[in-house]
């Protein structure tokens, strides 16, 4: 067995045993109360499942297994200019423990060997317009690879529940090493005329992702590892996550899962916010006629979008309260790498001008820039400017802390998830004598 999945088992046997003690003797343990505002709020805050991988704090911001972004960024092995690699750090949301340089290699290794790709998947991705979305493609490009589950197999051939996450183990592993190659794929098929480009497997995971897609830049492949780094997972609540995490708990395969999680990647309050800065940008400069704004033009730009009902990509949260650490990560990166840049210049002006416009509207709980605030800029300094591409690279990234998260609860035996809903006239009978 390989390594990382002994360690993987030992923990999360003992932690199962744990569980099911505790839900047996402190199952009527009271964890919340739910207000009417929280259920006709989307269920902001409503504590409602288990999530080992990360967890999220309103002003600290994410946590994977404890470690807080620029810690992560300090503990784990790094590429040589010192960026992150995610290999490591799904090494950490697996064991909770920070691996050697040397586990890395051998999950890069892993990866590798893993990277087989069905060949209907091309042929699948080639039947479509070039220019359908990427999201679409990669959707569509997950579910071509679904034949070849492991655990839909084995489950079909009566695999016992205690086997569940071993299967579940084998397609997540299968599904990492496959993603960036088939994203890559995509990417070149809509943009560069399907010049493909043969993967390199002497490079870790994110500079190969990166070779793939057209660039050797040594400052790129420290990019991706951070971008896919932080990116990975954002606790078990956002809409991608817990989306992998209902379609798993009715023991769909991850490739089913996963796929149906990156529809809700797709949609614009979430990972296509990311494309959606870019454009906006984009648009104010062009409407603006000017490279480099002026805090005034681009709060009145700001101005203009709001007037027009329209939200400002790019600001919110659904739970952050400060600018989000990913977004600063980001920042900082951009600071160290990158020396003249317009677009990114205004990406820090834009962060300077809108939480105070939004403030003033007095209805928006977190004024601040999050992820998606930042990335697009980056991506176009290195010359991808293809913009709705970005959500394909968040949907890998994605994939680390959702596909960890999915083999987590079918060790812990995860049971179908089925929450309450209720109807106006439920509502308006609660409320009548209040
Ligand atoms: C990876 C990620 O998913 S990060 C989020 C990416 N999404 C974006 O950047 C899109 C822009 N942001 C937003 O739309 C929101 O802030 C969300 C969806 C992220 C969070 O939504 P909520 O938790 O409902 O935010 P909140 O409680 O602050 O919303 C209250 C009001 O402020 C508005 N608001 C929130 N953020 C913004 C914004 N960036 N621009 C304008 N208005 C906003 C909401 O639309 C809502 O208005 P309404 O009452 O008229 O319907
Ligand atoms: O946490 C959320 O709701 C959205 C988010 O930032 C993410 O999923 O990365």
């Amino acid at each position: 067995m390989e390594a990382l999945k002994q360690k993987f088992a030992d923990k999360a046997l003992a932690l199962y045993q744990e569980l099911r003690t505790i839900a047996k003797e402190k199952g009527s343990t009271k964890v919340d109360e739910v207000t009417l505002g929280q259920v006709l709020g989307g269920a902001r805050g409503i504590k409602m499942m288990l999530w080992e991988t990360s967890q999220l704090d309103a002003t600290k911001g994410i946590r994977f297994r404890g470690y807080s972004i620029p810690e992560v960024k300090e503990k784990l092995p790094s590429g040589p200019q010192g960026e992150p690699k995610p290999e490591g750090l799904f090494w950490l949301m697996l064991t909770g423990e920070v691996p050697t340089a040397e586990q890395v290699d051998a999950l890069t290794q892993e990866w590798h060997r893993r990277a087989d790709i069905p060949q209907q998947v091309y042929t699948t991705l080639d039947s479509m317009p070039a220019d359908t979305h990427p999201m679409t493609q990669f959707t569509i490009g997950i579910m071509a690879m679904q034949s070849d589950s492991v655990f839909s197999r084995r489950y079909a051939e009566g695999l016992p529940k205690s086997e569940y996450w071993d299967a579940v183990y084998e397609d997540s592993m299968n599904l990492i090493a496959r993603l960036p190659h088939v994203a890559a794929y995509i990417y070149r098929r809509a943009f560069k005329g399907g010049a493909h480009i043969e993967p390199d497997t002497s490079l870790d995971y994110s500079a190969n992702y990166a070779h793939m897609l057209g660039s050797d830049d040594e400052d790129f492949r420290s990019l991706m590892r951070l971008y896919l780094t932080i990116h990975a997972d954002h606790e078990g609540g956002n809409a991608s996550a817990h989306t992998v995490s209902l379609v798993g708990s009715t023991l769909s395969d991850p490739y089913l899962a996963f796929s149906a999680g990156m529809n809700a990647l797709a949609g614009p309050l979430h990972g296509l916010a990311n494309q959606e800065v870019i454009k906006w940008i984009f648009e104010m400069i062009d409407s603006l006629g000017t490279e480099t704004p002026t805090e005034e033009q681009i709060a009145d730009y700001v101005q203009q979008t709001l007037d027009e009902g329209k939200v400002i990509p790019g600001y919110g949260h659904a739970v952050l309260r400060e600018p989000d650490p990913r977004f600063t990560a980001q920042r900082r990166f951009a600071e160290q790498y990158v020396k003249d840049s317009d677009l990114i210049t205004t990406v820090w002006k834009i962060f300077d001008v809108v939480p105070p416009i939004l403030q003033g509207l007095g209805k928006v709980k977190n004024p601040w820039p999050n992820v998606d605030a930042h990335s697009g800029a980056l991506l176009v300094h290195y010359g991808f400017r293809e913009f709705s591409y970005y959500t394909v690279l968040f949907g890998v990234s994605r994939a680390f802390g959702v596909l960890a998260a999915g083999i987590w609860s079918r060790a812990l035996g995860m049971p179908l998830e089925r929450p309450k809903s209720v109807t106006s006239d439920w509502v308006k009978a609660q409320v009548k004598d209040n």
